[in-house]
This record gives C-alpha cells, sequence and structure tokens, in this order.
C-alpha cells in the first residue's frame, strides 16, 4: 500500500513529466502520434516483423510512432507475448532503453526466458526468491558482484538498455537516476492504477498490454470496488483512440473459440490458421479404452470420449447437490467424482497429465479434486484466477453449484457471486486448446447471468444428461 501512496504522489508532482500524465490519465487528453516512422528505421528491424501477424504489426509500428502511450489489447492465446518480445528487440535494435514490467514475476520471467534465448542482455530487478532460476544470472546480485566503486555502480544502473521488474518494483534506486524511453506494462488490465504510476513515472512513453475482458485487479473491500477501485488503467484509457487489438488466436478450436466470441467478444476473436480451427483431440490409446469399457459405459461418457470439442454434461437427473463442510465453505462431491472418472479415463487413452486442466470457481471444490486426484500425478486443478495465461489440451469445469433455491435467493449473492463474474467465466473458457468439459446443474446455473448465456449459446449436440452415478 505504500508504494501506491508513493505512487500518487509521484503522479502529482511538480514537474512537466507528471504534468503530462495528468493531462492523459485524469483529463483523458488525446494520446498523439508521428505521422510517420524516422527514415531507415523500418529497414533496421524488416527481419523481426517477418514472423508477426498484421494485428501485430499494426501494433508494434503504432508504438513506434506514439507520443504518450498505446494500448496493446490481447484477447486469449493471440500471441502477447511473442508480441512483446518482438517489440523489445526492436527497441532494442533502434537503441531505445525499455523498462519491461509486469503483475507478476513469473510474467516477467516468461518473457526474459524468450529474451535469453534470442541472446538479448538484460537487469532483472528483484527478490531471488522470486526470480525463476534460469534468469538468475541476470539478477542485480549477480550483475553487481565485481563492481567495486560507487561510481562503477552508478554507471551500471544508468547503462543497462532493458530493465525488468514487476510493477511494484520500481521503487529500486536505480528509478531515482534515470528515465527510461518506454515502458512496457503487461497484464496491464490486472494491475491497479496507483501502482501503474510507478513504472510510468519512470518512463517518456509507455505501452499497456492486456484485455479488459479477462481478470480485473483484485480488490478485497466491497467499499472499494464499489468506488471504482478495480477499474484498471487500461480500462480507463480503452477509448482514447490508442488501443490496437490482437485478434487472430492460436489457442482454441473453433467451437471452444466461439463460446467466448458470442459470450463476450462478439465474434471479433478470429482462428490464426485453418490448422488451429480444425483442431481436435487425438489420443493414441482411446480406442482401446472405448474397446475396454464398451457395453458398461453411459451414453454420457461416452459423448465425453468423443472427438467433440465442447460438452456440458448436465447433472440435473442423478441431484448432485451441492454440499459444506465445516468451515462453510461449498463444495459438490458427485461432481468431484464425475471429474475423476472423466480425467482417468484421459489419461489411460493417453492423455498426459500435463496437458489436462482442472478448474473450479471455489477454492474447497479444488481441494476436493486434488485429494481425490492425489494418484494422478501432475493434472492441473485450480481456481480460474490461477488459470488466467495458461492453456491446456483438455479442460474440465466443474461448476459446483447445485441447489433447489429459489432464483431470488441467488441473485441475493448478487455481484460478489463468483458466478455471476462475465470475466472469470470468460477466461475460463478461453484455456482449452481442443477439448473443453462443463459438469454442472443447468437448472441452477440458469440463475447467474452469465451462465444463463453460456447455457443458451450452446447447440443441442453439446448439452448431454448424465443418467447414472459414476462408481468412486
Ligand atoms: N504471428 C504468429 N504466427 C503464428 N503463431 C503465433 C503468432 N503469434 C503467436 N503465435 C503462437 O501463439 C501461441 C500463443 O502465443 P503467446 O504465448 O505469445 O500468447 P499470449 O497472448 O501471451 O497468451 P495468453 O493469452 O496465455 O497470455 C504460441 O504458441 C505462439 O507461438
Amino acid at each position: 500500500m505504500a508504494s501506491n501512496y508513493t505512487n500518487l504522489s509521484k503522479l502529482l508532482s511538480d514537474n512537466p513529466h507528471s504534468l503530462r500524465l495528468r493531462e492523459l490519465i485524469i483529463d483523458a487528453r488525446k494520446p498523439e502520434f508521428e505521422l510517420t516512422l524516422a527514415k531507415g528505421a523500418i529497414e533496421k528491424v524488416k527481419h523481426i516483423f517477418k514472423s508477426l501477424n498484421k494485428p501485430q504489426k499494426t501494433a508494434i509500428l503504432k508504438i513506434l510512432m506514439c507520443k504518450d502511450y498505446v494500448l496493446m489489447k490481447g484477447y486469449p492465446g493471440t500471441g502477447k507475448t511473442s508480441t512483446i518480445v518482438a517489440l523489445v528487440r526492436i527497441l532494442h535494435q533502434l537503441g531505445l532503453s525499455i523498462l519491461l514490467t509486469s503483475y507478476t514475476h513469473s510474467a516477467v520471467d516468461n518473457i526474459l526466458l524468450k529474451l535469453k534465448k534470442l541472446d538479448l542482455k538484460f537487469l532483472r530487478l528483484g527478490r531471488e526468491s522470486r526470480i525463476h532460476p534460469d534468469i538468475l544470472p541476470y539478477s542485480e546480485s549477480t550483475l553487481t558482484k565485481n563492481i567495486k566503486t560507487v561510481g562503477d555502480l552508478a554507471e551500471f544502473y544508468t547503462t543497462k538498455q532493458i530493465v525488468a521488474t514487476t510493477c511494484l518494483g520500481t521503487n529500486h534506486v536505480l528509478f531515482t537516476k534515470r528515465r527510461f524511453d518506454i515502458c512496457i506494462i503487461d497484464e496491464a488490465s490486472q494491475v491497479l492504477q496507483p501502482t501503474c504510476f510507478g513504472p510510468l513515472s519512470c518512463a517518456a512513453k509507455f505501452v499497456l498490454v492486456g484485455d479488459p475482458k479477462q481478470l480485473p485487479p483484485v480488490v478485497q473491500s466491497t467499499e472499494a470496488r464499489d468506488l471504482g477501485m478495480d477499474e484498471s488503467l487500461f480500462m480507463r484509457l480503452d477509448n482514447t483512440g490508442a488501443t490496437y487489438e490482437l485478434n487472430l488466436q492460436y489457442r482454441m478450436n473453433s467451437s471452444i473459440m466461439r463460446l467466448s466470441n458470442e459470450l463476450v467478444y462478439e465474434g471479433a476473436l478470429k482462428c490464426g490458421s485453418r490448422d488451429v480451427a480444425e483442431a481436435r483431440l487425438q489420443l493414441s490409446n482411446m480406442e482401446n479404452v472405448r474397446a475396454e469399457l464398451s457395453g458398461m459405459m453411459p451414453a454420457w461418457l461416452e459423448c465425453a470420449l468423443s472427438p467433440q470439442p465442447v460438452l456440458f454434461l448436465d447433472t440435473d437427473n442423478i441431484s448432485a447437490t451441492e454440499s459444506y463442510d465445516a468451515q462453510g465453505l461449498v463444495k459438490n462431491d458427485l461432481e468431484a467424482d464425475i471429474v475423476c472418472q472423466l480425467a482417468k479415463c484421459f489419461l489411460r487413452g493417453g492423455l498426459s497429465p500435463q496437458e489436462l486442466g482442472i478448474i473450479a470457481p471455489y477454492r474447497n471444490q479444488v481441494k476436493v479434486l486434488h485429494t481425490r486426484l492425489g494418484g494422478s500425478g501432475e493434472v492441473e486443478v485450480n481456481t480460474v484466477d490461477q488459470y488466467q495465461g495458461r492453456d491446456k489440451s483438455v479442460i474440465i469445469i466443474s461448476f459446483v453449484r447445485s441447489n433447489s433455491k429459489d432464483d431470488s435467493s441467488s441473485k441475493g449473492r448478487g455481484g460478489t457471486e463468483i458466478l455471476c463474474d462475465w470475466r472469470r467465466l470468460n477466461v475460463a473458457v478461453t484455456r482449452a486448446k481442443h477439448k473443453l468439459l462443463f459438469v454442472g446443474s443447468v437448472s441452477t446455473l440458469k440463475k447467474y447471468q452469465p451462465l444463463q448465456k453460456l447455457i443458451q449459446i450452446l447447440n443441442p449436440e453439446e448439452i448431454c444428461q448424465i443418467t447414472s452415478v459414476p462408481d468412486r
């Protein structure tokens, strides 16, 4: 919290840079752009542009031409990381200094691992315990090990062309000494506005990379949320004419992508190639599993194991009612049984455990599933929040809620109920590459607007009734 106050005081400081930032952020002044690029600039970096698609190229060109800022809106799987890597290479080649930041340590290091492979040199600030082991050779303590004098240290801090840290890491002494040509904030739609002001105050212009249709900043206090604390800077600046969209995605096949398009993106999301659009789950041993189970396999399981990419398994016919543990936390044991049976079949069919992901909106259900799957090795079970920015070949989502309470009681839980959050649902449905399975009670889930919409947009063959309880 203290660094957020410090950042706010920086924004309110009496200097030309803070004044310009206030004009852009508080007064919502339109950002300015150069009309052309400097001669020769494109020639120098043409080879880096080659691997990018058209929206990615446009976004980078606009960044090179901007005088103030650009927002790069990256829908799920559209190559945000690849585009940031290309951008950093281009800026580096053009001799500009770059401050690279993100909300989490893992996102910073994800980009740095790719820059390392390309042989780019950088300084990674931050606690060593939070830095990826392969990035440690670029940490401050490693790189300053042989520096003996204050003068040499000052020179070291002022000459590193690429410096990377989290948004909260910009309270380092280095930032009192220098201003970067450009600062990039990845995962910007998850960062609190005052936290963003830290990196912004250290650079002449900035690039925010994010997607306001995915998770917003985490704000625990309902009062603060109601007062607008969860509005990210990305969201605030999204309508000023500086947003460039990356809409070609390389993750989901077309059936999975359609859900997100109909839920939130209004058809803007497109498959990057035919191969991506048509990709299906192909498992080497699935035919054998089907043969072994033939005659014993209920219709819903047969349907779930078929190559069909999207399926909602409805539990209404088996009364898989939600329950509560001693602390009053919600779980659903029967849904957990169904998820485990599905997981076991996919693993026996030849799916690698690393390519199977299980999502539950409630932590208690995550715990139950973890315990049940204990024997299955590395299958990751997590909440939606933990899955942002990640993908798996197959995703199974257990929605948990199943009750006979009337409509008004679930509305009573109102906007704070996790299942009412469109952005969380959007993140959940955009993690699977080849197959996406939902498990839940249609009659209960219809009481939550985003899920009502999801159920409504599914094709009839994408909904299947579970008619028999799986063995434990
Ligand atoms: N122009 C491109 N042409 C072909 N493939 C691409 C292109 N850009 C990105 N990709 C591929 O798309 C996949 C996703 O890229 P990347 O990890 O950069 O996406 P992202 O937007 O950061 O993902 P997330 O939504 O998880 O944050 C990668 O496999 C990457 O190689």
